[in-house]
């Protein structure tokens, strides 16, 4: 990433803001519909700009998207694994050559600063990379069997399932359906995917990453939409879903797939209330430090950012003190403009809400402090609100806008039990200076990705190669993780098979 880069970046969105804009189709077996209601997405810094628009898919070609798929799928899978590989990689140079022209989609449509917009691109060839590496690895699809006493040969292996569809959410509209979109084709399956209303400009990229690798015509589809055709992806005849996105959401639809005639893959990845725990021996600058980058970047439309401080009474007025002192800092405005620190929120309901809780947290009589805002759109400040009680809505709800909750409380083991005490459990932290209160948070927090003592990061910062990503409880469906070794095989069944042995040439894969 260089200057000349980020220039680059600023001067792009400057004449985009300008020209006119694209309107994506929703594309079924290689060709182009403009069928339903147009959606108009606005620029969230310049609301007067219409940056992308898309239709809001009909029922109808929900259902023929999946039906193509269906079709295509059943050539998909006899392609042998090593193969369905190398097609995927192929779109690995694809990827690194539109890295910053997708930063400037994503500027556009959701309104991040240059890195975050970059890390959009940069980190879906990280997940091709790593997942076409990992399903390389050998028995990655196979279960290696004992030699059979009774003389047959067997293996055991993964076989997919059939078609899958994605139901993406809006803040990472590209990353979030293009790593379920690699898993499912390296794993034989086909796959229908439902792009974000707020950003299917951003989420079509994952269409044309699929069209470089020469796939069966009509395996990978994509549509666009609001919640409609989310809805009827779900309804309609797929193997498994694959979605991103609010808990309740993400409830609703594990509890259809539930009453379904029988049990389907869901593969859903939901929200967090992601708590940090600061003790009284902690450095309390450098939680400071990583309690603000982890609150408000992104403007806290992050599922892994921190939404609430609990910290130990020793600790409490200087750490306060600290975090509002870099929250009257930070700057929301244009992610085009150097010197802000966020963007704006995603639409104007979102500020809405922002509004609604900083009035509960006034008349409450707790304290506010908040950064600034600079320009137009759908803008507000960074916010801590301390003196919240640890139980209070303000503290215990997603919010996904940047509202950060203090609560002070007696010890740690108060704090431990406290961060657990949610349905939710996707990222938490600590900064302590005791090696005895490191040990037992890592051992009893109940989160699926966890920091201690991160300088920078509180609970935020998780990248394919060096990290996994998922969420426990109410925040993951699956106990395994994006971004890993066990990611793909999600997307696959196991079967065992049995052959007398002078068949055993018949065990390819
Ligand atoms: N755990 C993760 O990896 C992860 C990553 C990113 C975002 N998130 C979570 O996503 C949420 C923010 O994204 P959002 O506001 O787009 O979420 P959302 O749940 O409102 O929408 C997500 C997607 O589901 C669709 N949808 C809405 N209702 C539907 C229904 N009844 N049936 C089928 N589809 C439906 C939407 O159109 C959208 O495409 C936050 O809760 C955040 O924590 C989680
Ligand atoms: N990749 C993000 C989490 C994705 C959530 O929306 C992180 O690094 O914290």
């Amino acid at each position: 990433m260089t200057n000349e880069a980020q220039q680059a970046f600023v001067a792009n969105v400057t004449e985009r803001r300008k020209g006119a804009h694209p309107t994506v189709p929703h594309i079924i077996a290689g060709v182009e519909y403009y069928d339903g209601p147009l959606i108009e997405r606005r620029d969230p810094s310049h609301p007067d700009v219409i940056v992308s628009a898309c239709h809001d898919a009909p029922d109808e070609l929900v259902h023929k998207a999946v039906e193509a798929s269906r079709k295509a799928q059943k050539e998909w899978a006899r392609v042998p694994l090593a193969e369905r590989i190398e097609r995927v990689s192929r779109a690995i140079p694809y990827i690194e050559a539109h890295i910053e022209e997708w930063a400037v989609r994503v500027a556009l449509e959701i309104a991040k600063p240059y890195a975050g917009s970059r890390a959009e691109g940069a980190e879906v060839l990280d997940i091709a990379k790593f997942s076409t590496k990992y399903a390389s690895a050998p028995g990655a699809f196979e279960d290696a069997r004992e030699t059979d006493p009774a003389g047959f040969a067997n293996d055991s292996v993964l076989r997919p399932y059939g078609v899958f569809g994605m139901v993406t959410p809006f803040n990472y509209p590209i990353v979030q359906a293009a790593g379920p979109t690699i898993a499912a084709l390296i794993a034989g399956n086909g796959m229908v995917v439902k792009t974000a209303a707020d950003g299917p400009w951003s989420g079509h990229a994952v269409y044309e990453f699929c069209e470089v690798m020469n796939l069966p015509v009509g395996l990978v589809n994509i549509i666009h939409g609001a919640d409609g055709p989310g809805r009827a992806l779900v309804a309609s005849d797929l193997d498994g879903i694959c979605f991103t996105g609010s808990v309740a959401v993400g409830r609703s639809i594990i509890r259809d797939y539930a009453a379904g005639p029988y049990s389907r893959p869901v593969i859903a990845e939901m929200g967090g209330k992601n708590p940090v725990i600061v003790t009284d021996d902690a450095d309390l600058e450098e939680a400071a430090k990583g309690i603000v980058f982890s609150a408000f970047d992104m403007s806290g439309q992050k599922c892994s950012a921190l939404s609430r401080v609990l910290v130990t009474q020793g600790a409490h007025d200087r750490l306060v003190e600290l975090v509002s002192e870099r929250v009257k800092e930070l700057k929301n405005g244009d992610p085009i403009d150097p010197t802000v620190f966020a963007g704006p929120v995603v639409s104007p309901e979102a500020v809405d809400r922002y509004n609604k809780i900083v009035d509960v947290a006034n008349s409450a009589g707790f304290r506010v402090e908040t950064g600034s805002t600079k320009g137009e759109g759908y803008l507000v400040p960074a916010t801590v609100i301390s003196g919240v009680p640890a139980a209070h809505d303000l503290a215990t709800v997603e919010h996904f806008l940047p509202v950060l909750t203090i609560s002070e409380v007696p010890d740690f083991e108060t704090a431990l039990s406290v961060a657990n005490d949610t349905d939710m459990g996707l990222t938490a932290g600590i900064y302590t200076g005791d090696l005895n209160e490191a040990r037992t948070f890592l051992a009893e927090v109940e989160a699926g990705c966890v920091d201690v003592n991160v300088p920078g990061h509180a609970t935020t910062g998780w990248w394919p190669g060096p990290q996994t990503f998922g969420g426990w409880k109410g925040s993951g469906s699956t106990g395994k993780q994006a971004l890993g070794k066990w990611y793909v095989g999600q997307f696959a069944r196991q079967q065992a098979r049995k052959l007398p042995r002078e068949l055993e040439h018949l065990l390819t894969y």
